[in-house]
């Protein structure tokens, strides 16, 4: 009878409905076994034989019984204790006997009952695939593939039946996971059991209830998508509620409490209730739906995407840019950390600041968008925070993870953050020295790398020098902890706090005083309204466009004259740009309207001080320097973290091979000016790298192309638009 030649052997499946049918069609298929089926109902069973999805119908009989290697109950859950009663006294101890069963507490019982403790070889399952329908003729092969199988195993499980039951899960396309059994069934209460109650009894509910006809009648996709399982088989689920009563209980009262909460803020016109509600929710799902993805998709293949220049003449035009991405990031979380509300306008929502947007609103916080890059933010105060429902994803943003690990270490809540991508391999090490140094609990995967760890701690001053070279970033890392303190808050830093951050902070209510040796105080974190700067790469971008292409004239909206702007545009200046501010300045970020017009330029030299403090800016002034008569030197960039020299060796690798001339002179960068042909640019990845090529080909002779631009438009999704409204043509393909 046994066909040794199959990999599982003889299966018989017991219950030859929806679920049992599947697995046998997917095993049979693939000529895994040899597949009996056992069904109460014979009708099934002669379906089953002449639709290929068994090979033999079957008895629950010694002959049959004796000879499995397999059995797997596929019965409705409160029918396994009589299968099981009945297959016993003919079961050899190397058979596996699983179970597809929607609760396992329940089955496990039954196994007890029956055999007086459950039998090694007695090892529960539970497909987390299915659908609303029933009966062998909705067998699906392809039921369980990229799906979850849990398995419950019992203490005394048979090692090598398990092994056996993971790789049959595999084998029709499921990933197994262990769990125990009283967790199972107090999940799948909330997840699957619960969800079922709601549609059965809202379709009941409306089918009894006055204009019933015409509830139905005009019902459409909001209606079918919620009731879709209220189709499901009665029989499997009146078993599933008297089988996993406690667990289903504990999940109802908690739904109706929140329902009932729902219904208070409907009665009291509470639209602030409501919205937080709809907007966490509405988070969570998405969260849901991108695991989902994930898991049956696997992860996305990002898009080779590159951008065509043409040969542009002159650029035209009044532009108000978007809101500085740093700033951006730092007054969402001022915001949300604030008593009362803030309304932030010119907010960058795109790339790197909506993961911190996002993370913000996994914690329960409401952020409102209305209007373009306008936000109104409902502060949670410093501790209101709610513990997220999956670990933080920070992505890619390591702007993010500095920002957010300071907040998340002075929370009353443990909470995991994880990354994607290159921050997986990129050790934080001084960021996790500062959170110690405050004597936040944190604890790093390995190497210093994500996920990072945080348990609640009670937060101490910082002391000291801030650790590893001084950076912005860490430097707002250690005005956030400092918020977290009861005293006020103490570091030093060799770097200058920019004029533009201290701004940001003292607009909501945080005092940062000193230069080098700094001091944070805060009585109350309070809402402000705020209004940011041009993000200056993208203001800087702008600008150089129109100084290098002849005939152009530019006006610039809301650029903040600050420190660094102020450095940058001496450096300009050297080189022949013509600007002029215009109007007086406005907002705490001191905004006026710059304007700027080609010039022809001469060569100029940065200062290894200046090298440091524009360093973000350097590709773009290197790019300004091939159209500039002369040979540029800049000085100081081997000292820069090695990342900025990276990009640099990127850039002139772009350059030379189109044709211009950059090289190494001991340590110093020159430049030579001599305006390139045209071509292909390769950015390797760079969104800055990527910026500077679009302005290196704007006055290519033969216009260019720019590859690998999928960061640069994620950070800037509108730059098409961008280049349109100035006069530039550029195309984006894949
Ligand atoms: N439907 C789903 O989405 C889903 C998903 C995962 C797990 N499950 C579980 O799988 C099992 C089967 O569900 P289904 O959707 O395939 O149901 P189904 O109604 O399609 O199939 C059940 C089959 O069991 C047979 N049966 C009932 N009592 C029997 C008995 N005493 N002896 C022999 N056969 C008997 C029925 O005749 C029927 O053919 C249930 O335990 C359910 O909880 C269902
Ligand atoms: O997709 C469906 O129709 C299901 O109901 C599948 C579903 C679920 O709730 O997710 C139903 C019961 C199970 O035990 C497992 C999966």
């Amino acid at each position: 009878m046994q066909d040794s030649k199959k990999e599982f052997g003889n299966v018989l499946i017991v219950g030859l409905g929806m679920i049992g049918g599947s697995f046998a069609k997917s095993l049979k298929q693939q000529g895994l076994a040899t597949l009996y089926g056992a069904d109460r109902r014979a009708g099934e069973l002669t379906l089953g034989v002449s639709t290929g999805v068994i090979d033999h119908p079957a008895q629950l009989d010694e002959a049959t019984i004796s000879n499995m290697d397999i059995i797997i109950l596929a019965t409705p859950v409160r029918a396994m204790e009589s299968v099981l009663s009945e297959i016993k006294p003919f079961i050899k101890s190397t058979t596996l006997v699983t179970d597809v069963g929607s609760t396992k507490g329940s089955v496990v019982a039954a196994a007890v009952k029956v055999f007086g403790e459950a039998p090694a070889n007695f090892i529960p399952g539970h497909p987390i695939a299915g659908a609303e329908k029933s009966g062998v003729l909705a067998a699906n092969p392809n039921l369980f593939e990229k799906h979850m199988a849990i398995i419950t195993p019992l203490p005394y499980s048979d090692p090598k039946l398990l092994d056996r039951l993971h790789r049959l899960w595999r084998a029709v396309g499921a990933e197994v996971v262990s769990m125990d059994v009283d967790h199972h069934d107090h999940v799948l209460a909330a997840s699957s059991h619960l969800p079922h109650l709601l549609a059965y009894t809202l379709v009941d509910a409306l089918a009894n209830a006055e204009r019933s006809q015409d509830i139905f009648r005009f019902a459409a996709g909001g209606f079918r998508d919620f009731t879709r399982i209220a189709s499901s088989d009665p029989v499997m689920w009146r078993d599933v509620f008297l089988a996993n009563k406690d667990a289903t209980l504990t999940t109802l009262d908690l739904f109706t409490d929140r329902l009932a909460e729902m219904r208070q803020a409907i009665v009291d016109g509470d639209g602030a209730s409501m919205y937080g509600v709809f907007t966490r929710a509405k988070s969570a799902r998405d969260h849901f739906l991108r695991l989902l993805e994930q898991r049956t998709l696997g992860k996305p293949q990002e898009k080779q995407v590159s951008i065509s220049v043409s040969p542009a003449s002159a650029i035209h035009g009044e532009v108000k840019l978007i809101g500085d991405k740093s700033l951006s990031h730092r007054a969402l979380i001022m915001a949300a950390l604030a008593e009362g509300v803030s309304e932030l306008g010119n907010i960058d929502l795109a790339g790197d600041v909506k993961v911190t947007m996002q993370a913000l609103r996994d914690m329960g916080v409401v952020i409102e968008e209305f209007g373009y890059g306008s936000v109104r933010v409902y502060g949670v105060g410093r501790k209101g925070l709610r513990a997220p429902i999956a670990p933080i994803n920070v992505h890619n943003s390591a702007t993010s993870l500095y920002l957010l690990a300071p907040v998340l270490a002075g929370q009353a809540f443990p909470v995991e953050v994880v990354g994607e991508d290159s921050l997986l391999n990129t050790p934080f090490t001084h960021l996790l020295a500062l959170l110690k140094n405050a004597q936040a609990n944190v604890v790093s995967a390995a190497a210093d790398c994500l996920p990072f760890k945080f348990t609640p701690a009670q937060l101490l001053p910082l002391s000291g020098v801030l650790p590893g070279p001084a950076s912005s970033r860490l430097m707002s890392s250690a005005i956030l902890l400092s918020l977290f303190v009861e005293q006020d808050g103490q570091f030093e830093s060799t770097l200058h706090l920019d004029q533009q951050v201290r701004a940001l902070f003292a607009s909501f209510g945080v005092r940062i005083e000193g230069d080098q040796a700094f001091t944070v105080s805060t009585d109350a974190i309070t809402g402000a309204s705020l209004e940011l700067p041009a993000d200056m790469q993208q203001a800087l971008w702008s600008v150089l466009l129109a100084i290098i292409l002849p005939g152009s004239t530019l006006q610039l909206e809301s650029v903040a004259r600050h420190g660094r702007m102020n450095v940058l545009l001496e450096v300009l200046q050297q080189a022949g740009a013509k600007f002029v501010w215009l109007g007086e300045p406005l907002g705490v970020f001191k905004t006026q309207t710059l304007r700027v017009s080609f010039a022809p330029l001469k060569a100029f030299a940065l200062t290894p001080e200046q090298s440091y403090e524009l360093r973000e800016f350097v590709s773009l002034l290197a790019v300004l320097a091939v159209y500039a008569e002369g040979e540029s030197q800049f000085e100081g960039i081997p000292q820069l973290p090695y990342f900025y020299e990276d990009r640099i060796t990127t850039l002139m690798d772009g350059v030379n091979h189109i044709g211009g001339a950059i090289e190494w002179q001991a340590g110093t960068l020159i430049i030579k000016g001599c305006p390139p042909q045209g071509g292909d640019l390769d950015s390797a990845g760079n969104e800055l790298v990527a910026m500077a090529f679009l302005l290196l080909a704007a006055r290519c002779r033969n216009g260019a192309t720019v590859r690998d631009c999928q960061k640069l438009l994620a950070q800037i999704p509108n730059l098409e638009e961008i280049a349109t409204v100035l006069g530039l043509k550029c195309s984006v393909h894949s």
